[in-house]
Order: structure tokens, then sequence, then C-alpha cells
């Protein structure tokens, strides 16, 4: 048995301490949170002539299709098109089609949203007007909704629009967009296509938004921040393929896309204004990374280059809270809709940048903080070049330091108290990466499983319970498509159709919701002990949260000694507990969730805590 007596005394949790980390890893982003459902919809970076370059599109019927460099492209941005060639005599119906992100979801009820540039780049002397037909189908050919799209043939680029509304919910995304017409309408012509897009219905109606399903799974969390848009594929391979926040902004026409750092394109569709539009519906705040010089070959900036750098991350920065009346990137972001600046507090200066400690120690840090500092005095500067609380000498001292552990069990379970024996030095903490990434034999996980998701939660108490310097933290990584993966476990698998809630998700959505606003002491514990506890309290709902994790597979007892005696003599509970070894997973989506349960409460409170288990008892005074 556990006696835990808590007192009154204790400190504020920050608002922040709970929140989430993403980059465009794993589909994650295009494919997952940006709601485009055509993959490949305007054959950025891709190699025209390559069979690369068609990746997702199919051509129907005789047409022949492949992508070229349009001879008029577009944009400069998008110099590419689908070249969509039908012979001479043809009579049956030509087209093509696109498979999607691994699949396309056709759900009763929803409206899609569709449009896509064409123009024929030798238009016959009289022009031919005719309609498409857009339709989404199964890949066996049945079609589930449809719609007539008139055009005219044209040398000049024409837009496009459509809508149709799916009247059925098909299980299987084994579906196709597609574009077609009667062969008669356009034979012997060869027309050009681009930025051909199909959006569902998005989070808050958002044009170019965020899938619902993905954001309403975030949303039950109650994350206080979004760290974006990296990681890893912040830094690019070289400098050259960054995440370079200007070609992300504006027009979608006028965005090239980059090579992301996961091996897949990425179309940038999901730019700075998208992330910060949707970060504000969240209710969430950003923790906005900026390119700092360093870059995933190891290569570094040398410091001669940074002005550069320098002046991007500053243009970045106003581009978000910039005045839009009297600077420029400011202006951009008025004209995307957003005329009064968004909220932002916190920038993250690099990724990881303890791979490469000398060339951020020496110049990288300090010429971008001195810059953004003067530049921004408001905001909170985060340094990335420690991976433990130890941190390096850097000059001028950061206040704010992410950092980032993979690890086993036991290292969360042995690790409970690595913030405890931390001085107070002024310096604050964002544990901006951290997860049970193998068991304990060192054997990969495909999936959380319920042993790393408690040893996590056991952790996790050491940030209530040092919130006086732990001003963050965040699971990573985020979200993994469940036919794109680089990376995992992850804490949200997802297929175009599903969400898979892991236990891991689960452990983070209990601190979130019962972080309180106070962290109460109580009798000190020891790391490794199987069982951790924290209690932190909503002073203005006057509601405490006992959080006990058991970390040991046989259960545990821990006896309450309230500082008070509550009035309300029933509380009610939550706990996540499996059997060992248990997975949420595509096959068995539920295998673990969080169930209640009440409980006497008074002025002690006995509770027998599961083996394995995270319970949050909530006694209301
Ligand atoms: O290979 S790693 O460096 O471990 O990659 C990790 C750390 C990096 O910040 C993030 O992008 C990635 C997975 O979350």
């Amino acid at each position: 048995t556990f006696d835990v007596t808590f007192s009154t005394a204790g400190h504020d949790v920050p608002p922040t301490l709970y929140g989430l980390m993403f980059e465009d890893i794993n589909q994650s982003g295009d494919g997952g949170l940006y709601a485009e459902l055509i993959q490949n919809r305007a054959f950025q970076t891709v190699t025209p002539g390559t069979s690369a370059a068609l990746t997702a599109w199919a051509a129907l019927g005789s047409a022949k299709i492949s992508v070229v460099k349009s001879s008029s492209p577009v944009s400069s941005a998008l110099p590419n098109a689908l070249s969509f060639a039908v012979a001479s005599g043809t009579t049956s119906t030509v087209g093509f089609t696109n498979s999607g992100y691994f699949g396309i979801p056709v759900t009763a009820g929803w409206t899609y949203t569709g449009s896509f540039y064409y123009r024929t780049p030798s238009p016959p002397a009289t022009k031919v007007s005719g309609s498409f037909t857009a339709d989404l189908r199964s890949t066996g050919g049945t079609v589930f909704t449809s719609a007539t799209v008139p055009f005219t043939t044209s040398s000049t680029w024409q837009q496009a629009t459509f809508t149709f509304t799916a009247s059925s919910t098909q299980t299987s995304v084994e579906n196709l967009f597609a574009l077609s017409v009667g062969g008669s309408t356009v034979s012997g012509l060869t027309i050009e296509f681009t930025l051909i897009s199909l959006f569902p219905p998005t989070f808050n109606g958002r044009e170019n938004g965020f899938r619902m399903d993905l954001s309403e799974t975030l949303l039950d969390m109650k994350p206080a921040f979004f760290r974006f848009p990296g990681g890893n594929n912040l830094e690019g391979e070289t400098a050259a393929d960054r995440w370079a926040w200007e070609n992300t902004v504006g027009d979608l026409v006028d965005r090239p896309g980059r090579v992301g750092d996961w091996g897949y394109i990425n179309t940038d569709g999901l730019g700075l204004y998208e992330y910060l539009q949707w970060i504000e519906d969240m209710g969430m705040e950003p923790i906005m990374a900026v390119y700092a010089g360093y870059s995933l070959n190891g290569a570094s900036v040398a410091s001669s280059g940074m002005q550069t750098y320098i002046t991007e991350a500053i243009n970045q920065i106003n581009f978000v809270i910039g005045d839009a009346s009297t600077n420029a990137q400011a202006a951009i972001r008025a004209s995307m809709g957003h005329a009064d600046p968004f909220t932002l507090n916190y920038i993250e200066i690099g990724n990881e940048d303890f791979f490469s400690p000398t060339t951020y120690a020496d110049y990288r840090w300090a010429d971008l903080y001195n810059a953004l500092h003067a530049e921004f005095p408001q905001l909170h500067y985060i340094a990335t070049s420690a991976t433990s609380g130890n941190v390096p000498t850097l000059s001028p001292t950061p206040t704010y330091w992410d950092l980032h552990i993979y690890s086993n069990p036991n290292f969360f379970i042995n690790g409970a108290f690595n913030f405890d024996i931390l001085s107070r030095n002024g310096l604050q903490f964002f544990q901006g990466e951290y997860a049970t990434t193998t068991e304990n034999s060192g054997a990969a996980l495909t999936y959380p499983f319920i042993d790393g998701s408690i040893a996590e939660a056991a952790y996790m108490a050491g940030f209530d319970r040092n919130s006086d310097i732990v001003f963050a933290a965040s699971y990573a990584p985020l979200l993994n498509h469940v036919s794109s993966t680089q990376w995992t476990p992850d804490l949200i698998t997802f297929s175009p159709n599903t969400v898979i809630r892991s236990t891991s998700y689960y452990v983070q959505q209990l601190y979130s919701l019962y972080k309180g606003d106070f962290y109460l002491q109580s009798t000190t514990n020891t790391a490794s002990s199987p069982v951790q506890w924290s209690i932190t309290r909503d002073t203005s709902a006057g509601q405490y949260f006992l959080k006990v994790i058991n970390t040991a597979t046989s259960a545990n007892t821990v006896v309450f000694t309230l500082p008070f005696t509550p009035s309300h003599t029933t509380g009610t509970g939550t706990i996540l507990t499996a059997p060992s070894g248990t997975q949420n997973t595509p096959t068995s989506p539920n295998a673990a969730v969080p169930s209640t349960f009440s409980f006497t409460a008074g002025k002690t409170i006995t509770y027998n805590a599961p083996g394995l288990s995270l319970s949050v008892l909530v006694v209301t005074e």
C-alpha cells in the first residue's frame, strides 16, 4: 500500500503543458490532416515522362496520358501537366482516374468540392465545346456520384469547378476519382490538365482545410499547443530542400511543393496559413519552428550565409504576427483572410541541433536568437541542442529547451524523476518528442502497447509534478497513414476513412483533459516505484484530479489523505487498463479504451489500482 498525503502547497500548472507535435511524416499532412483527396494533383517535383510522375493516375479507355513539362505552364510554380491524348476516330468514353492517398472515402451526405485547370495546347480551328463527367466510382466501375463539367477548348488555362454529393457510404475505400468524356467529342485532341483537386467537407468548413475526423480526434484531447512544421521535415535533405514558409502561402497554383524529408512529396497545400488558421480553430497556440541552417545531409549553412535564413525567419514571423498595414508579409496573411495577427508566443530555433552542436553553439543559435529577439522581444525562443536537462552552454543563454527521447518502458519508469533532480535555475523545458518505441527486449513496436503507454504515464506524472520547469510536452510522432508509414509507433493510425486511437492516445488525452491549473505537493515518491501519482486541481471548478499510475502487472493500493473533507462523497474516475501486450490496431481498434467508475470520496480515499493502469479520480470539494 502507498500512503499519499497531499497538502494545499504547490505551484501553478502552465496552460501550455500538454499539446501536439506535428510534421508531415507517415503521410500525416498530405493524405492525412490536409483534406485534399487527390494524390499527385499537380505533378509537383516529378520528372515528366517517367511512370513515377503518374503516381496515382491511370488512363480510362483508349486515351493516352503522360506527364509533360507544359509548353505554357499554368504558373512558374507548377511547370508540369497531365497530357491527355485522344486518337482521331475515338468514339468510346475516355478519361483518367486518381486512386487518392491509398484510397478515397465515399460518405453519404458529403458534398465534395472539385476543380481542375485545363487547356488545349493546339486548339482546333473551330472551338469544341463539350462536357466532362467528374465522378467517384469503385475500382470496379460502380459510380457513386457524378457531376457534369462543361468545357470549351482554349489554348489558355481555364479552371473548372464542380461539386457532387454522395448518397451512400462505402465501407471500402478502394475508390477512384474519374474525369471522363465521350470519345467523339475530343477525338484527335490533346488536352492538358493540372491542379486536379477534390475536397470532402472540412473541419470548420474551411476552404483548403483539414480532415474532419482527424481534427475531431485531436480536439478530443483539448491540446494546448501545436508544434510544427517539424521535426526532420523542417530541415530538408539540403538547405535548398528545407521547409521554406514563402513557398507554402498564397494561391495553390503558386506553391511549388517540395521533396519532404520522409520519402514523399509535400504539396505544401497544407501551408503556413492553413496551419495557423486550423490551430486557431482548434483552440491551440503554435510552437512554430524556423529553419536554423542545419539540414539532414549533415551540412550547416556557413556563418557568412546565415543572413538569408535570418531574413526568412523574420519574414515568417511577420507573416504570423506582423501589422498588415505596414508589413509586406503580414499583408499576404491579410490577403488570405486573416487581417489580425495570429496568436504566437513560442519560436523553436531549428530541430535536434545536437546533431550539429558546433555550428549551433558557434553561430547558428546566436545569429537567429539575437536577430529575432531584437525584432520580436515579446516571443519566447526555444533551443534544440540538448537531449536531457543537463544542457550545453549556448550564448546568449537560452531559457527554453526542447528535449527529445525515444526509448523503452523501463526508461520511462526508471526516469520518472528525471526532472525532479534538476536545479531550478530559470530553465524551462519542452519535452517536445517522446514515446516508448521498443519493448524492453528491444523489439520494435508497430503500434503503442499498454505496457509502454502506462510507462509514459509514469513519466508524465513527472511533467505534472515538475510543471514549474516543464512548460510543454508532446508525444511524437502524432499520426500515421496505415498504408504509408516511415515511423512507428505513432499516437494515432488512420486510413482514408477510419481513425484508430492508440493506448498512448488515451494516456495523452487523460493527462491533457485533467491537467488542472495547480499542482499540489504530496508524499515524496521514488523513481522506479511501480506506482506514481499526481494531484492537480481545477481551481475554478473546485475539482481535484488524483492520477494513479500502476506500471506493475499486479494491482497496487493507494490510500490518499486529503487536506480537506470533500462535501461530495461520491467521485467519478476514469481508468485505462489492459492485459500486458494489448494494442489498439486496425483489426482491434478498441482493445483498450478508458472506462469510468465511481468511488467513495472522503478525507481518506482508498483506491486499488489494477495492474498496468492509469486512473484519474475526480474529487469535488
Ligand atoms: O530519426 S530521428 O532524428 O530520431 O527522427 C525523429 C526526431 C525528429 O525530430 C523527428 O522528425 C523524428 C520522429 O519524430
